[in-house]
């Protein structure tokens, strides 16, 4: 058996800092369940992706999302500055390179909160990151949260809607499937899968 090099410790695979990737479909509680489990857990470090879309109420810009322009974007994909973009329902999101990458040289944990498109791209260039699906415990159960969110108008619901049958279809892509029936609960099995604690 080959010695341990001094100075060093054998780290089991499992307490190496992971690339978490968590995907669902609109409206599952992904947001939900990440902001439950950062209120406890605040050391878990989430991506904040740039996007097209125009901010909710209540949403702030280099907290919830980077807003830009469609100009801007174009910048951003021009330059290789995303680690993955996507359209999605209308809108066009990525995830910022340099500070997924600085934070994992760092040693810590990464979350990325990110459609299917999204961590298919992640997926291919970085093979280790762990792809976390979240289900809905039905479909009539999606559609009520989607809309009960109130946040769009019923043809992006729709089209969301669309996205969502297409994104279920994949789930089977995915390492690790959480249903979101208690955000609690969820939000407890997703903090374990981060490697934080
Ligand atoms: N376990 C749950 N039980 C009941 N309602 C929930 C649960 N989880 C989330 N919700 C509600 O569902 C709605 C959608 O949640 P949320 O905005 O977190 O979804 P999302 O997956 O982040 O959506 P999107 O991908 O569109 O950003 C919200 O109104 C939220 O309060
Ligand atoms: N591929 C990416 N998808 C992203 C990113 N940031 C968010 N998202 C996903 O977009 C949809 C819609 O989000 P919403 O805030 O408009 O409701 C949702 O599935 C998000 O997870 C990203 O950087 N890249």
């Amino acid at each position: 058996m080959a010695a341990t090099p001094r100075g060093t410790s054998p780290v089991p695979p499992d307490a190496r800092p992971r690339l978490t990737v968590l995907s669902g479909p609109s409206g599952v509680g992904k947001s939900t369940v990440v902001a439950h489990m950062r209120k406890e857990h605040p050391e878990v470090w989430l991506s904040v992706s740039a996007t097209t879309r125009k901010p909710r109420p209540g949403e702030q810009h280099g907290v919830h999302y980077f807003f830009v322009s469609d100009e801007e974007m174009d910048k951003l994909i021009a330059n290789g500055e995303l680690l993955e973009w996507a359209e999605f329902a209308g809108n066009r999101y990525g995830t910022p390179r340099t500070a997924v990458l600085e934070r994992l040289e760092a040693g810590e944990p990464v979350l990325l909160e990110i459609d299917l498109q999204g961590a298919r791209q992640v997926r291919e260039s970085m093979p280790e990151a762990r792809l976390v699906f979240l289900a809905p415990p039905s479909w009539d159960e999606l559609v009520r949260r989607l809309t009960g969110r109130g946040t769009e108008p019923p043809e992006v619901i729709e089209r969301r809607l669309t996205a969502a049958r297409v994104e279920l279809a994949a789930e089977p892509e995915f390492d690790q499937t959480l249903v979101n029936t208690s955000v609690e609960d969820v939000a407890r099995e997703l903090l374990a899968l981060t490697n934080v604690v």
